[in-house]
């Protein structure tokens, strides 16, 4: 099947308890429909549950063909053996990631709601750009809020993929698809969805592809 304009990029929950059990969760999301990212994000975890996580995560999600990023830290990315890095505005240089990861690395930079930030980002040879929050999203403390005329206006000026990210549902994603997103990054709607992770990910794969 082709793929979509604009795909799915989970973000792991925050933190994961139970990681054999969410290892089960995630290849049941991840065999349910189209998803082009997964990010490995537990923020505030140490060192070491990070890699056991990225250990158990990784096979899971490469064998479908779901490429995986470290959230935050190049180093921990180059250690787990990731296809990227996800770097925030504090969480290093775009340039040293690529000199850490290689040519072949997929490395993203969070842009918030600014255009400056985002020509910044690409020419430090970001793979994707990402903006948001679009949404109020109980996931993570956000200070900076994004339109969607954002994303309309980088891809009509530029090639480098764009991500909208926060607080995106089945229900409020169309404007972000119509405005020219290339990726879609949820955590709630997938890992909340009342009916499951997998039921998550084909609500928001028909919201996409109804958009
Ligand atoms: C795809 C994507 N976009 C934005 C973010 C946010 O990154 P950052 O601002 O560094 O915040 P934390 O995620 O580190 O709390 C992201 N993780 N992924
Ligand atoms: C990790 C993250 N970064 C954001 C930003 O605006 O940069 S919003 C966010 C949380 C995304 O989770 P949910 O899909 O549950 O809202
Ligand atoms: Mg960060």
């Amino acid at each position: 099947m082709p793929e979509p304009d604009c795909r799915l990029y989970l973000i792991t929950p925050p933190a994961l308890p139970d990681l054999p059990g969410f290892a089960e969760d995630l290849a049941r999301a991840l065999d349910a429909g189209d998803v082009a990212a997964l990010q490995l994000r537990l923020k505030g975890a140490p060192d070491d549950v990070v890699l056991r996580a990225a250990a158990a995560l990784i096979p899971v999600a490469q064998a479908r063909g779901v490429v995986v990023l470290m959230n935050d830290r190049m180093d921990l990315a180059k250690k787990a053996g990731c296809d990227g890095v996800h770097l925030g505005q504090g969480d290093g240089d775009p340039v040293a990631a690529r000199k850490l990861l290689g040519a072949e690395a997929m490395i993203g930079v969070t842009c918030h709601a600014s255009r400056h930030l985002a020509m910044e980002a690409g020419e430090a040879g970001a793979d994707y750009v990402a903006f948001g929050a679009f949404f109020p999203t109980g996931t993570k403390e956000t200070v900076h809020q994004a339109e969607p005329e954002i994303l309309e206006w980088w891809s009509e000026m530029f090639e480098i993929p764009c991500v909208a990210i926060g607080g995106i549902t089945a229900a409020n994603c169309p404007p972000l698809v119509q405005a020219g997103a290339d990726f879609l990054a949820v955590v709630g709607a997938v890992w909340n969805h009342p009916e499951g992770p997998a039921a998550g990910v084909r609500a928001m794969n028909a919201a996409i592809a109804s958009a």
